[in-house]
Formats: structure tokens, C-alpha cells, sequence
């Protein structure tokens, strides 16, 4: 049996919006937007691996927060799991250093505005009702 391996995906939040990251490759998912993030490495925390990949794709320093209930099947073996997440105080902002050729900070009325990849439009889905307290637009 094949191990399920958990690529870790943000719902990096900022004053109740959600930051989408377009992918740019492979040419399969390029074009399409999803969740900064990537694969949990072996032994690795799985909150250790968010840092970790924003840190690499976006160039930014944020903290995970907690896990949104949940785990969402991509291509085997993979499986997405979500953590919401925060900018520490002092990090740059968020660039698309690496993987994703363009970002966009959601409202809660914007997050279906850009194409999901078809796996995470139920994750983000469990994300939204994490925008809406804090945020003055919603
Ligand atoms: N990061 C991320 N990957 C996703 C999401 N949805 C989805 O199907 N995927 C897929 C794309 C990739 O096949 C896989 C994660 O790969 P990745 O390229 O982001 O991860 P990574 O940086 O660790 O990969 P690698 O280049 O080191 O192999 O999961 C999502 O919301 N976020």
C-alpha cells in the first residue's frame, strides 16, 4: 500500500483576506490557483514545512496557526491538509519567488473570482468562514 504523503497548504491571512497563488508549472496545473505551500518533507512538522515553503515560494516569515479540519485527495499519494497562517511582524510581503507567477489577496466576496485547481475549491471552501471575522469588508 502506498504511503500518503501530506502536502501542507496556507490560508495565510491578512486583515480577513486570503492570499491565492497562481501556479506557473507543471504545465498541467499552471495557470490555475491554490494554496501556497508544498510537501511535508520525512520527520518534518507539518507546521515546520508551511514555514518552510513560504519562506522558499514567497519569500515571507509566518507563523501556522491551526489546522482547518479536513484532508482534501490530490494526485496519489498526495493529500492536501490546511493550516491557517499569519505574517510575523516585519516579514516582507508576499512575492512569487518560486513556482507561482502571480498573487492575489481575496475578500471573502473575491474568493471565486480566480480558477481554484479543482482539488482545493473544497479546501478553500473550509478556509473562508476563517476570513470573515476579521474582516471590515465581509
Ligand atoms: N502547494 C500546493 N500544492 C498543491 C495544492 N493543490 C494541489 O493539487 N497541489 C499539488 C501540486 C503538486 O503536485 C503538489 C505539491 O507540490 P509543490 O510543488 O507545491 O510542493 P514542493 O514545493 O514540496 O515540491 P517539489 O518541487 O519540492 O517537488 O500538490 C495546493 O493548494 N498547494
Amino acid at each position: 500500500m502506498t504511503e500518503r504523503i501530506v502536502v501542507v497548504g496556507a490560508a495565510l491571512l491578512d486583515g480577513g483576506r486570503l492570499l491565492a497563488a497562481r501556479r506557473s508549472a507543471p504545465p498541467e496545473l499552471a495557470g490555475r490557483w491554490e494554496l501556497p505551500g508544498g510537501k511535508v518533507e520525512p520527520g518534518e512538522r507539518p507546521e515546520a514545512a508551511l514555514v518552510r515553503e513560504l519562506r522558499e515560494e514567497l519569500g515571507v516569515e509566518a507563523e501556522a496557526v491551526e489546522r482547518i479540519p479536513g484532508s482534501w485527495p490530490l494526485r496519489p499519494p498526495y493529500e492536501l491538509h490546511v493550516w491557517t497562517a499569519h505574517l510575523r511582524p516585519g516579514s516582507a510581503a508576499p512575492a512569487p519567488l518560486e513556482d507561482h507567477d502571480e498573487l492575489r489577496w481575496l475578500t471573502p466576496s473575491d474568493i471565486w473570482t480566480v480558477p481554484w485547481l479543482d482539488q482545493d475549491v473544497p479546501a478553500v471552501r473550509a478556509a473562508l468562514p476563517r476570513l470573515g471575522a476579521a474582516s471590515p469588508d465581509a
